[in-house]
């Protein structure tokens, strides 16, 4: 299995431009982080390559989020970009939360909408889009919940490049019986994510069964990235044992 560290989550114990080298010395061959717009992208470029490093994902710019009517196209034009200088295989398409005022019915229909347009935007260029369902309590409001509704929404639309982001930690914290979605949620995945609940620390710090998730994810034959997106207990590189243990 193939781990890549999310630098917005792991080594802040240096600046963001020294966290690829930090990065790659422990062993880690990608990379992921939501928000790259703070950077010039060529600069963001030069540091994959001097580290060697694989951009993995990015997301859609904050604010530009697919539920709303208003700043989409914008926004997922700049992911684009960035995505392609940086080679990044991956684009997390923010759905948002529930705007104030429009019912639940009319945001899905702008979800799909917006999805629809982005999708037509994105054929042919390598980059694939995901979708991710976030939980109830870190992300209130959010449009998509769970995951069988993230799969519906990629399949509704029809592209094989829209698929969905399996964020382990939000599905236990809303859903759980992980290992069941894992195997039905197979032909929809492109990417994972792990933190442990209810901390959202290490694997293996909190209460999820992480042997048999790994080994259903093994099983299933699952060829993508698995993005480490926890808060380290300790420093980073002392926290890291998980991998080997747990997924080794
Ligand atoms: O909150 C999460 O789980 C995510 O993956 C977001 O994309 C973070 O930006
Ligand atoms: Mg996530």
């Amino acid at each position: 299995m193939r781990f890549d560290a999310n630098l917005k989550w792991l080594f802040t114990e240096l600046p963001f431009e020294s966290r690829f080298d930090a990065a790659a010395a422990a062993g880690f061959e990608g990379v992921e982080y939501p928000n790259p717009y703070d950077h010039d992208p060529a600069v963001l470029a030069g540091r994959l390559r001097e580290a060697g490093l694989e951009q993995v994902l990015i997301n859609t710019p904050p604010g530009a989020d697919a539920c709303r009517a208003d700043g989409f196209r914008e926004g997922f034009a700049q992911a684009m970009e960035y995505a392609l200088a940086l080679g990044s295989g991956l684009v997390h398409v923010r759905a948002g939360a529930l705007p104030e005022g429009v019912s639940r019915e009319r945001a899905e229909a702008r979800l799909v909408a917006n999805l629809a347009w982005a999708a037509g935007q994105s054929r042919g260029s390598g980059v694939r889009l995901v979708l991710e369902a976030q939980n109830h309590r870190d992300s209130p409001g959010c449009v998509l919940r769970t995951q069988a509704q993230a799969a519906a929404v990629a399949e509704a639309l029809d592209a094989d490049h829209v698929g969905v982001l399996f964020d382990l930690y939000h599905a236990q914290v809303d859903e759980g019986d992980l290992v069941t979605k894992v195997r039905e949620l197979l032909p929809y995945t492109f990417h994972y994510q792990v933190a442990d609940p209810p901390g959202r620390h290490e694997p293996g710090t909190g209460e999820i069964g992480w042997r048999a998730v790994f080994g259903a994810i093994r099983e299933s034959g699952y060829r993508g990235w698995i993005g480490c997106e926890y808060e380290p207990q300790g420093r980073t590189i002392d926290g890291l044992g998980w991998i080997e243990e747990l997924a080794g």
